[in-house]
């Protein structure tokens, strides 16, 4: 079979319309370098920020157009915010002029930092046997925050804890495909679930227990003690950590849950574009707002390992996460790259971390179970603090 180039990739983008049907992906300069390595395909296209939500079928189309080329065994494509050249990660963003993360993209109240102390962490009851709970979170879909809190989940456990899986993600519960489970969980006594298990895993998520459109039509309350009952109702036995991987976005109904489970920490997964960081923002300020300490920033998708050499590209703006976390005070908890491996494994429901234990993407998540667990250790140490930043 004839071997893809890179030409042949771009001349097939060139059929790939830009945004709003004008001019192709090609013509309009969105396409970054493009990266071929055992017949995959590798780019990302630059949109404006702003636009990107809208401009994700552009993406679909992308990835189509050059998955249908002879040879082409897979396509990764990535939009990443349009940030001209030379405006380096590592400098303040240009385009936010944001003074705080807590301030000016909350898009809640302003008024006063106390707010959300009355309804503080105080109130709320641990779960019977569990030790910590843990919040993974994003402030926008799509980062890969599944992909994470499932493998974060399975570094912990691969460390020696104990570990249970919470999917919150009430209206797109990604575990249950992640964690290649299906069927019914059981009941005891007729009112607590047995948590379904896989890979010596324990979960827990709606997608288990009503037909895939169910939940698509229930409102806010009924989301609510959904989650409460897939957390209290559930005979998750001892653990050392439960992970919640939380549903994206950081509005009320986020915010909400973040008040209502005792959680001893949250985690929040950006990738490295301005985009997903301005969104990340929002997510700290969230759990500001609920005096949930924040245990640091993981910065998914950060720079590609090619399959081949295991050679490393810094192509889509890398390090933009890390500097942040900086800027503003938060651990950084570490890089996840960007690799087909990682998608193709959870698409499979064979997570890298238990599918290739002793590979480099399951070392990275190893690494940053870790760290999350040192920092949960050393705020724990401490006599809680209730400000964790700044
Ligand atoms: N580091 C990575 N390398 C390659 N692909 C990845 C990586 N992380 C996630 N993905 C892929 O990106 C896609 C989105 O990931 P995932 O479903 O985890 O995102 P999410 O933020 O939880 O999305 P949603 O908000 O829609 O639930 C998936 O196809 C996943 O396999």
């Amino acid at each position: 079979m004839a071997e893809v180039t890179k030409d042949l990739v771009i001349d097939t983008l060139r059929k790939v319309r830009g945004p709003d049907l004008e001019g192709d992906l090609i013509s309009r300069n969105m396409v970054s370098d493009v990266f071929i390595a055992d017949g995959k395909v590798y780019f990302s296209i630059s949109v404006p920020s702003e636009r990107a939500e809208e401009l994700e079928p552009m993406r679909q189309a992308a990835e189509r157009a050059v998955k249908a080329i002879p040879g082409v065994k897979g396509a990764l494509v990535t939009l990443t915010a349009d940030r001209k050249a030379g405006a380096a990660a590592a400098t303040k963003p240009a385009t936010a002029p944001s003074q705080s993360p807590g301030n000016s993209h909350a898009g809640h109240s302003h008024a006063g930092h106390s707010h959300g102390a009355q309804g503080g962490r105080a109130q709320k009851a641990g779960v019977p046997g569990v030790g910590a709970i843990i919040a993974v979170a994003s402030g926008k879909g799509g980062v890969g925050k599944s992909t994470t809190a499932v493998n974060l989940a399975l570094g912990l456990m691969a460390n020696g804890l104990k570990v249970g899986l919470l999917d919150a993600d009430i209206y797109g519960p990604s575990v249950p495909r992640l964690l290649k489970i299906s069927g019914r969980p059981k009941q005891i006594d007729n009112r607590i679930i047995v948590p379904m298990e896989n890979y010596g895993l324990k979960s827990m998520s709606i997608g288990y227990l009503v037909d895939e459109d169910a939940a698509m039509i229930w409102r806010g309350p009924m989301v609510q003690s959904a989650i409460l009952q897939m957390l209290r109702e559930v005979a998750w036995g001892e653990l050392d950590v439960l992970i919640v991987d939380m549903p994206p976005g950081t509005g009320d109904a986020q915010l909400t849950m973040a008040q209502q489970v005792p959680l001893a920490g949250a985690v929040i997964v950006s990738t490295p574009q301005d985009l997903a960081l301005i969104d990340a923002r929002k997510g700290i300020a969230m759990f500001k707002k609920v005096e949930v300490p924040l245990l640091g920033i993981i910065e998914n998708m950060s720079y590609f390992l090619a399959p081949d050499t295991g050679k490393r590209y810094d192509i889509f703006g890398h390090g933009g996460a890390r500097a942040e976390a900086e800027r503003i005070g938060v651990p950084f908890l570490g890089e996840v790259p960007l690799t087909m491996d990682i998608r193709e494994k959870s698409d499979a429901g064979t997570p890298v971390v238990v599918a290739d234990p002793n590979g480099a993407a399951a070392e990275v998540y190893k690494g940053i179970a870790r760290q999350v667990w040192e920092q949960l250790a050393g705020r724990r140490a401490r006599p809680a603090p209730n400000i964790v930043f700044e």
